[in-house]
């Protein structure tokens, strides 16, 4: 398994099963923009909000392997083990496809994941024990709490301020290594502070 982010936005997933698993990872998928559809006999509840509202597209019945031509991600998440690898070997190879019976099937999975903003922190246990990537994400909430957001959002700007006027990769790295200490994520008037001192020093063009 190798990880990456993928921009979702717009991109065409399809959900096979209408329930709690499913459910869970559709609120995520909406999260990232994704185009989500659902192929499923029944829904629950919160799914079924999903399509009143018109957030979720429904195929009423039981999946069809044209269902999933055009999806960019596949969700196999019936209850049914033996539908869910149907669907993974219909799948064509070009495919994302996710297996929620069964870690060894599919190309990819799902980790435990923490969004403060522009941070994106994702635990992963290979299907060893989804128990304890939940486990890690929760702990690692504590230290990577609600400040980190609009921090992420300083660090930003800076940076591509300080890409813009600086040229030297010394005094880049330094500055940007600068950014880190905790005093800057904790107070917003050392983050002016130091903002308006890369706005207004001399620009280094070595
Ligand atoms: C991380 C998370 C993200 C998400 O679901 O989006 C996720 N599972 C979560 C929770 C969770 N899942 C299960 C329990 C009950 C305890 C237990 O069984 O251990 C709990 C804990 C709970 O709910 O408290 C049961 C379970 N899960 C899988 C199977 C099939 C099997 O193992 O055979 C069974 C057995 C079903 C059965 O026995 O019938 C399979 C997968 N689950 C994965 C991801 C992928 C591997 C990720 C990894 O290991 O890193 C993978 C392979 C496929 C996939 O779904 O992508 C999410 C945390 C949500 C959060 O963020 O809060
Ligand atoms: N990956 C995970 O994170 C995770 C977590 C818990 C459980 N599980 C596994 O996932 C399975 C599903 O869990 P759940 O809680 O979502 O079950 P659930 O009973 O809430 O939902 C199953 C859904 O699949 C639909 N379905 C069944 N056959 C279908 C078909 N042929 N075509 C389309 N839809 C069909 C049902 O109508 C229902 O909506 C469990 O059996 C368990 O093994 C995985």
């Amino acid at each position: 398994m190798y990880p990456i982010t993928v921009r979702m936005e717009g991109k065409k997933v399809v959900v096979a099963g209408g329930g709690k698993v499913a459910s869970f990872k559709i609120r995520l998928l909406l999260e990232a923009k994704a185009d989500v559809t659902v192929v499923s006999k029944e829904l629950c509840s919160p799914i079924r909000e999903l399509v009143e509202t018109s957030r979720v597209h429904w195929i009423q019945g039981t999946y069809k392997r044209s269902d999933f031509k055009d999806a960019f991600l596949i969700i196999a998440a019936t209850d049914d083990k033996d539908i869910n690898i149907r669907i993974e070997q219909e799948a064509s190879e070009h495919q994302l496809v996710n297996v929620i019976t069964d870690p060894e099937r599919g190309n990819c999975h799902f980790p435990a994941t923490l969004k403060q903003g522009k941070l994106l922190i994702a635990v992963s246990t290979g299907g060893a024990s989804p128990k304890l990537a939940k486990h890690i994400r929760n702990q690692l909430q504590e230290q990577y709490n609600h400040t980190y957001e609009p921090y992420l959002e300083f660090l930003n700007e800076c940076r591509i301020l300080i890409k813009e006027r600086y040229e030297a990769k010394a005094v880049r790295h330094q500055l940007l290594a600068e950014m880190l200490e905790d005093e800057y994520r904790l107070s917003l008037q050392k983050q002016e502070q130091f903002k308006e001192r890369i706005r207004c020093e001399t620009v280094d063009l070595r």
